[in-house]
């Protein structure tokens, strides 16, 4: 690509994201997807990444190349319009990051769907916070900076991986920050990656929102405490349930894999079950907040199954996303036979 053509989603786009003209938003419906996306603007720089995009896909879908959409990260409900306050979902992007360095290593090419500032593959061992980059170097004697020597090993092969990536086209990052903005990119992403049928797999990591405010109840400005007699209700909508549009249209053939974020493992296994029936995709990952970095439970419609690390893999620095990503790419592969056995 010429030059730096990032898009940046984390400045609200002051011009679209609001428009007074449109109806008073419906409660949830079940032609709530449609209506969405019918009622709200796209995000301007879509048409930038639509051409990255299938630029990406069509590079390596000429070498026969699989490709996996990972998202990753939280998305955000802005509550104004010039946004000073937002509502979050939880997420660092340590699962899809992690992930898509294992499905990189595994063949895949990556378009990486992520929380705009939040941690991407191979740079996510030295980030500003954890590993502090600064930490790993030390100044010459001829005031050079340098990598420390004990660092070297385990750095020339994170840093050989992340050049191999990159010279090799391997990896496409397109930011989200809000739940907008990543339902349009997820939506756009899909139906792009649908003309490679089942050589696309859909790992969907990223912490999605499950209620939004529509633009027609957005402020323009900040919220004044003092206007509202200093409380803060908030009214939202339920966002609509894409999973359901991404399995039966946008991209109908490929493999879909969504994560269930639960806190109480009492309801973890029957909510990711609930999930695979509500939305006839492949495959549910359910993990708890509390022990995501250790243990998921696979949910297929007639299994389930935990995989977790030993203490030693523990105590050994393993990420659970070595255990996972190699299972879930041998159900791609499964998926593929069959659809290629059905003529898709
Ligand atoms: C977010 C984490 C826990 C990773 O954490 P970090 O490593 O710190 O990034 C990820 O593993 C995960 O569960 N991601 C999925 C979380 C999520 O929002 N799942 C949704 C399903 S996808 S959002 C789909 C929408 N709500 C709908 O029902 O259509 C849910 O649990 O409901």
């Amino acid at each position: 690509m010429s030059g730096d053509r990032r898009v940046h989603t984390s400045v609200p786009d002051t011009e679209t994201a609001i428009d007074r003209n449109l109806p008073e938003f419906p409660a949830a419906k079940p032609i709530d997807e449609d209506n969405y996306f019918r009622l709200h603007k796209p995000p301007p720089y879509l048409s930038q990444i639509s051409r990255d995009v299938a630029d990406f896909i069509n590079y390596h879908h000429l070498q026969k190349r699989k490709i996996v959409l990972v998202t990753s990260g939280g998305t955000t409900v802005p509550l104004e319009n010039n946004t000073v306050r937002f509502i979050d979902n939880f997420s660092a992007g340590t699962r899809g990051a992690t992930s898509a360095e294992y499905f990189l290593e595994n063949g895949y090419a990556v378009v990486f769907l992520h929380r705009e500032f939040s941690l991407l593959p191979y740079s996510r061992h030295y980030s500003h916070t954890t590993n502090c980059f600064l930490d790993y170097m030390t100044e010459s004697e001829d005031g050079k900076v340098e990598v420390n020597a004990e660092f070297q090993k385990e750095m020339i092969v994170v840093l050989r991986k992340y050049r191999h990536a990159q010279n090799n086209n391997l990896l496409l990052l397109v930011p989200f920050t809000t739940v907008h903005q990543y339902l349009f990119t997820l939506k756009l992403i899909a139906q792009e990656l649908s003309v490679i049928g089942s050589d696309a797999l859909f790992y969907l990591a990223a912490a999605v929102s499950d209620f939004f405010l529509p633009s027609s109840r957005v402020p323009e400005h900040k919220i004044q405490s003092q206007e509202s007699g200093g409380k803060l209700v908030v009214d939202l909508e339920p966002v609509p349930k894409f999973l359901s549009r991404l399995v039966d249209s946008w991209a109908p053939i490929s493999m879909i894999v969504s994560f269930k974020l639960e806190t109480d493992s009492s309801i973890l296994i029957k909510k990711a079950k609930g999930a695979l029936e509500r939305y006839s995709h492949q495959l549910v990952i359910g993990n708890l907040l509390q022990s995501r970095k250790y243990e998921v439970v696979f949910v297929t419609k007639d299994s389930e199954r935990w995989v977790r690390l030993s203490q030693e893999q523990v105590d050994a620095g393993i990420d659970i996303e070595s255990l996972i990503i190699p299972e879930v790419i041998k159900l791609h592969k499964s998926s593929i036979e069959e659809k290629k056995k059905m003529g898709l």
